[in-house]
C-alpha cells in the first residue's frame, strides 16, 4: 500500500514577537483507504496539522510528501495544482458560494482543473449530489437548504475532481446529532466504498472511536509521537 501522506519531523512555528509553536516534530504516514481521526484538546494543533498536510500552510522544519511528491521546493502554483487534483477539503462551515446553486458550487473546482467539458462537469456534479442524497436540491442555493444539506454539498464539492484524499476539519462540528451521523456515514462510505482516504479532525470521541486510527495531539505533538494503531474490523 503506498502512502498518500508522509511527514517527517514536521514543525510549524509562528514567528511572532513571542514564537508560537503550532505543531512540533510530527512524523506520520497515512496510506490509501484509511479513515483517520485527528483528536486532542482545544488548541493542541489539530487544525494547524491539517493545514500543513493539505498544503494550505508550510512547515518551518521537516519534510512532507503528498501523493509521493516532496513538497518543500514547490512553488505556490505547484502546491495549488496538487491541492486541486489530489486533496478535497471539508471545513466545519460549508463555505459554499451563496450566489451559486449546489450544482454550480460543485462544478467550480472542476472548472479550475479544466479536464472535463462543461456538459460533463454538469453531469458529474449532478451525479455526485445525487449520490449524497441531494437529487432534489441540485438547483437550490445554499440559503435554500438545511445545514446538513449544505454540508453534504460541501462534501460533493470536495469530491469534484475525484481526489484520493479528503481532509476534513470538524466536518460535523456545526451539525445536530442526526445530520452529524449522516455526514459521518457519508465520510465512512467514501473510504469503504469509493476507496478514498479521509483524515478528519474531530472533538467527538465516539466518532473517533469508529474510525480506523486516531492521531492524538497534545501541545502540538503526537501523543507518544507514534500513531495509535487499532486493528481494522474484519
Ligand atoms: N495565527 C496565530 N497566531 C497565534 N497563535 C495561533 C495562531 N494560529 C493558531 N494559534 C495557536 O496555536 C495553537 C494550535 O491551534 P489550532 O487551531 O491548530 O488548534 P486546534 O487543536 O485545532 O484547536 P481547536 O480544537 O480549538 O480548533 C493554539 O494554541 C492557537 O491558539
Amino acid at each position: 500500500m503506498s502512502n498518500l501522506i508522509e511527514a517527517r519531523n514536521l514543525t510549524r512555528i509562528l514567528r511572532e514577537t513571542v514564537p508560537v509553536t503550532l505543531v512540533k516534530n510530527i512524523t506520520l504516514a497515512i496510506g490509501e483507504r484509511e479513515f483517520v481521526a485527528v483528536t486532542g484538546p482545544s488548541g493542541s494543533g489539530k487544525s494547524s496539522l491539517l493545514y500543513l498536510l493539505g498544503l494550505l500552510d508550510r512547515p518551518t522544519e521537516g519534510t512532507l510528501f503528498v501523493a509521493g511528491r516532496e513538497t518543500e521546493g514547490m512553488s505556490e502554483a505547484e502546491r495549488a495544482a496538487i491541492r486541486l487534483s489530489t486533496i478535497g477539503f471539508v471545513f466545519q462551515f460549508h463555505f459554499l458560494l451563496p450566489e451559486f446553486t449546489a450544482r454550480e458550487n460543485v462544478e467550480i473546482p472542476m472548472r479550475r482543473l479544466a479536464k472535463l467539458s462543461r456538459p460533463a462537469m454538469r453531469e458529474r456534479a449532478g451525479e455526485l449530489l445525487r449520490s449524497l442524497g441531494l437529487g432534489d436540491h441540485l438547483d437550490k442555493r445554499p440559503d435554500q437548504m438545511s445545514g446538513g444539506q449544505r454540508q453534504r454539498v460541501a462534501v460533493a464539492r470536495a469530491l469534484a475532481n475525484d481526489p484520493p484524499l479528503i481532509l476534513a476539519d470538524e466536518p460535523t462540528g456545526s451539525l445536530d446529532s442526526r445530520n452529524s451521523e449522516q455526514v459521518f456515514t457519508i465520510l465512512e462510505a467514501l473510504v469503504r466504498e469509493r476507496g478514498k482516504t479521509v483524515v478528519a479532525v474531530t472533538h467527538d470521541l465516539d466518532m473517533a472511536a469508529r474510525m480506523d486510527r486516531r492521531l492524538h495531539l497534545i501541545d502540538g505533538m503526537l501523543d507518544g509521537n507514534l500513531p495509535t494503531e487499532t486493528p481494522k474490523p474484519g
